[in-house]
């Protein structure tokens, strides 16, 4: 482990001095096609040694450890992630049924302790994790457990201090992304299939900008894949992209939601500047503002829905939701309730939204909107 984090941290520093030589030099060169082969190899050594980092060592578990075990339950899973004395602990108390210890110094939130948010219906755990992310990614010891369970969330709750400087969250973004978690945003649109002869074959819908066959092959061969087809399809992808391609099975794509707090001491004019943002919401947990619509963008962001079944001849009961993501059919809604529902499903009547008259007779197809009634009719 050590050696892998020393020799990241060698590539750095290469790549520093060698970037500072340039720019010593007013050098235009720092994307001159010469330089290019030096840059390229660095980012992708480093790129795969950072990967290298996260796989599970052997003998120990998939990234667990103590207090960090935290089955997945409920709905959705929500993970605060932050720098220490930001107002997690606090901001948790708020929201969830259970209190997580808000003490006056720093580093006290040890573990993950998951806390359950109620929101229409719904469960969604939230986790704590420990203030201590940054260096997370050189492998330094609990960071690496903070990021596995980050990684097993549906949402990331980027909690930052709005007196602090804009730093804070550069540094979070780039620890999340050298462990391999992309916020926001959606996988590349690169398609790869790895075959086990036949040569590499290379092709693009339109040139992209940022890559050209040498570039893929060169980091194909890196990665030992000899054989494989690659159809570029997206012409702003980039080399990042494309290895991103090549290690999906170590990339989440996840939703994240910048949230500020402590705006009660900042000027209105930087209030106003932070709210712009996009995917960011403001609050102050010691005055109480905006916590709650923090809370519902956070359901807005998990993009679930909910639904309230009624038995024949019965009225609906609105006493518990059945919580489907959206885009969610009659089909998915069925096996929601019951993995064998479907077989003896005959059709099903809808009210609400999503119902072009109420109630509307429906099949398994049909397309289901937040806080419909359904009632499923079987053979
Ligand atoms: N001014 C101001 N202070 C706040 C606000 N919310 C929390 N604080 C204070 O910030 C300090 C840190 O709050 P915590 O909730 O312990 O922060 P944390 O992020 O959980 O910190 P760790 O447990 O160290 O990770 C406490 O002294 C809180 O009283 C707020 O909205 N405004």
């Amino acid at each position: 482990m050590v050696n892998i984090t020393e020799k990241i941290k060698e590539i750095e520093d290469e790549m520093r001095r060698t970037q500072s030589k340039w720019s010593h030099l007013k050098c235009l060169a720092i994307n001159h096609p010469a330089n290019m082969p030096r840059r390229e190899q660095g980012d992708r050594k480093l790129a795969r040694l950072r990967a290298q980092l996260l796989e599970p060592t052997a003998g120990a578990g998939s990234g667990g450890g103590a207090g960090f075990d935290v089955s997945k339950s409920g709905d959705a899973r929500v993970a605060l992630v932050g720098f220490p004395s930001v107002g997690k602990s606090t901001f948790l108390s708020k929201i969830t049924k259970t209190k997580s210890e808000a003490a006056s110094y720093s580093f006290t939130t040890l573990t993950a302790i998951p806390g359950v948010l109620e929101y229409g219906g719904a469960e969604i755990q939230i986790l704590d994790l420990p203030g201590i992310i940054e260096g997370a990614s050189e492998g330094k010891g609990r960071g690496r457990q903070v990021i596995s369970a980050a990684k097993t969330s549906d949402l990331i709750l980027m909690v930052l201090d709005a007196t602090k400087r804009a730093e804070q969250r550069a540094l979070l973004e780039a620890e999340l992304d050298a462990v391999g978690i992309r916020l926001n945003k959606e996988p590349p649109n690169i398609y790869l299939k790895v075959k086990k002869a036949g040569g590499m074959k290379i092709t693009f819908q339109t040139p992209p900008k940022n890559l050209d066959e040498k570039i893929i092959y060169n980091v194909l061969r890196d990665y030992k894949i000899l054989n494989c087809e690659v159809l570029v399809r997206d012409e702003n992808a980039t080399i990042d992209d494309f290895i991103d391609v090549i290690m999906k099975d170590h990339r989440k794509y996840i939703r994240c939601l910048y949230v500020y707090n402590k705006i009660d001491s900042v000027s209105l004019e930087f209030l106003d500047q932070l709210a712009r943002e996009p995917h960011t919401a403001v609050m102050s947990c010691e005055l109480d503002l905006g916590v709650q619509e923090v809370v519902e963008r956070i359901w807005k962001e998990l993009r679930l829905m909910r639904l309230y079944t009624k038995r024949k001849g019965e009225e609906p009961d609105f006493s518990e939701a059945l919580i489907v993501r959206q885009d969610s059919s009659i089909e998915d809604v069925c096996d929601q309730i019951h993995r064998t529902l479907k077989e003896t499903f005959k059709y099903a009547m809808v009210w609400g939204a999503s119902a072009r008259h109420v109630p509307q007779r429906v099949g398994l197809g049909h397309m289901v909107a937040d806080e419909d009634v359904v009632s499923i009719v079987a053979k």
